[in-house]
């Protein structure tokens, strides 16, 4: 079982679960949509406020959907609070939806009724609009969900103009022109500063384009009921769920937790040595490095407070399929996880050993690079039924794994989640965002910029972490997150201290 509740702030969906969800809201439930529009607006309203220069113009760009009430309900709240209003409807104001309509209205009228509050300019078609007209921010109310195609007609040009300006954008929902599933660029999109995403998070905010169109998001909450929110598979990692630490004040040596690193063929001992390094400094019990004897003096000298067994011949310098009974037996002494894979190599031997572990040892393991690579080889994966796998595939290693291309990160996701389901292991794929899929069908995406971590060595920091977090907490997808929330505050910490910083694996050990 996975242990991530993720609270229903961080749950993310997809366009269509969001319809469904609103739709059951007003008639399942009986929340009728005009409140929900009411309260999506409010809330936007309630944090920028915060955030505007009081009393300062603002442009609203409209559409004709419910997107589009979101922002007049904004416009009405602004304008008593003394803003000047610029509503533009790109489509006319013929067609609007229903109750995009009624807040229309109610916006004329907040205006008839109170001469002293701010200025009300209505536009009724992008030809209308004054390319040079002043304004301090534009509130995008274009499209929202309801994005069905490619960017159509003045919505372009609205986009472009936009996109030409220096002014602040903040979104309704979803950046007009940005798919709400895949995150990808509908042939133009609106770049904003920020972004409400009302009710859940949408998924596109965070996958492809996503994170460059929407700026920073802030969720708001509606008054769908939880039960309904239920149907969303995928949620924000964040610090305010995943556990704290377990604690790190050991009882006996090895109750603090044992993780065997079965890794580092000659000339590749620097990658066992980064996750041995990695795993070592999380306090642990005890960190032991099965590797090839002839390996053994480079790691005498290198790790000296990490137990090294050796396996095989001193003229073995990479793992043999004739070592997997010796494999078996040392990792079997006492109770651990594995982690195997950094620095393995790709000898048609060490393969055939790799992949005869997979098949027979019946312990927790954590498979990362030529690791992965000996799983990709293997036509069935007979993982047995007791153990516990996490695959760290990086794209390039996912692709193998599926034996097909993988598309962008939407496909990512969707892949993930399909794999980890059908084979019953967590994959923790690397990338922008990190993407873990859990054998429950659950998918955790990070909300951070990971594209630091793209550099050799960070593969087997991260590997040496996840590993050590497993050995002392039992749930695989709570390690993983763990080791990834530990390297989101590190990177936050140097970027503190130096913006510029370029960063290494060791800086993260
Ligand atoms: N439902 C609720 O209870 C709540 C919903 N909420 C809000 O509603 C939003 C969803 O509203 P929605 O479903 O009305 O869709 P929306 O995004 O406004 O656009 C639809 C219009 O766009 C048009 N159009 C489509 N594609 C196009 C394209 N490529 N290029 C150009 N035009 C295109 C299409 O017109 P068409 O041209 O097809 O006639 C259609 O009329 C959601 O994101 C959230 O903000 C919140 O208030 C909370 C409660
Ligand atoms: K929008």
């Amino acid at each position: 079982m996975s242990s991530l509740i993720a609270p229903h702030s961080f749950y993310i969906s997809t366009s269509q679960e969001s319809q469904d969800i609103d739709a059951r809201t007003i008639q399942e439930f009986g929340i009728e949509s005009f409140t929900l529009m009411e309260v999506a607006g409010y809330s936007a309203f309630r944090d920028l406020i915060q955030r505007l220069q009081p009393k300062s113009h603002g442009l609203f760009f409209c559409g004709k959907g419910n997107n589009a009430g979101d922002a007049l309900v904004v416009a009405r709240y602004l304008l008593q609070h003394g803003f000047d209003i610029t509503a533009v409807f790109i489509s006319g104001t013929d067609d609007l939806s229903e109750d995009t309509r009624k807040n229309f209205q109610l916006l004329k009228r907040i205006k008839e009724a109170n001469s002293s509050i701010g200025s009300l300019t209505i536009i009724s078609s992008w030809n209308e609009f004054d390319l040079h007209t002043e304004a301090d921010f534009v509130i995008d109310g274009m499209l929202g969900t309801g994005l069905d195609s490619e960017v159509r007609g003045d919505y372009n040009k609205a986009i472009t103009w936009s996109n030409k300006e220096e002014l602040p954008v903040y979104a309704m929902d979803i950046p007009t022109g940005l798919h709400g599933d895949t995150g990808k660029v509908m042939g133009n999109a609106i770049s904003a500063d920020l972004t409400y995403s009302f009710g859940t998070l949408k998924q596109g905010l965070y996958l492809n384009d996503g994170p460059g169109k929407a700026g920073e998001v802030i969720y708001c909450e509606l008054p769908f009921p939880n039960h309904l929110k239920d149907i969303c598979s995928a949620y924000l990692l964040d610090d305010q769920y995943v556990l704290a630490e377990p604690d790190r004040s050991p009882r006996h040596k090895y109750e603090a937790g044992v993780l065997y690193v079965v890794a580092g063929s000659e000339g590749l001992t620097g990658a066992a040595m980064l996750a041995a390094q990695s795993a070592w400094a999380e306090g642990i019990g005890a960190v032991i490095l099965v590797c090839p004897h002839g390996n053994l003096p480079i790691y005498e000298k290198a790790l000296p407070q990490i137990i090294k067994k050796p396996i095989g011949e001193r003229d073995d310098y990479f793992f043999k399929e004739e070592h997997t009974e010796e494999v078996i037996a040392t990792i079997s002494e006492k109770k651990g996880k594995v982690l195997i894979g950094p620095g393995l190599g790709r000898n048609d031997s060490t393969i055939g050993f790799v992949q005869q572990l997979l098949e027979t040892n019946e312990g927790d393991m954590l498979l990362d690079a030529d690791g992965l690579w000996c799983l990709a080889q293997l036509k069935e994966w007979n993982k047995p039924k007791a153990s516990t796998w996490i695959l760290t595939p990086h794209p390039g290693e996912l692709s193998n794994l599926l034996g097909r291309s993988i598309e962008d990160d939407h496909d990512r996701l969707e892949s993930v989640k399909t794999l980890s389901t059908e084979k019953n292991v967590n994959i923790l794929s690397k990338g922008y965002p990190v993407i873990l899929g859990t054998p429950e069908a659950k998918a955790y995406l990070t909300s951070y910029d990971t594209r630091k971590f793209s550099r050799a060595g960070f593969g087997d920091v991260l590997a040496g972490k996840i590993g050590a977090f497993w050995s002392r907490d039992n749930s695989a997808a709570k390690s993983s997150a763990l080791a990834l929330l530990k390297g989101k505050h590190i990177l936050e910490n140097l970027l503190k201290a130096d913006s510029s910083r370029i960063v290494e694996p060791k800086d993260f050990i």
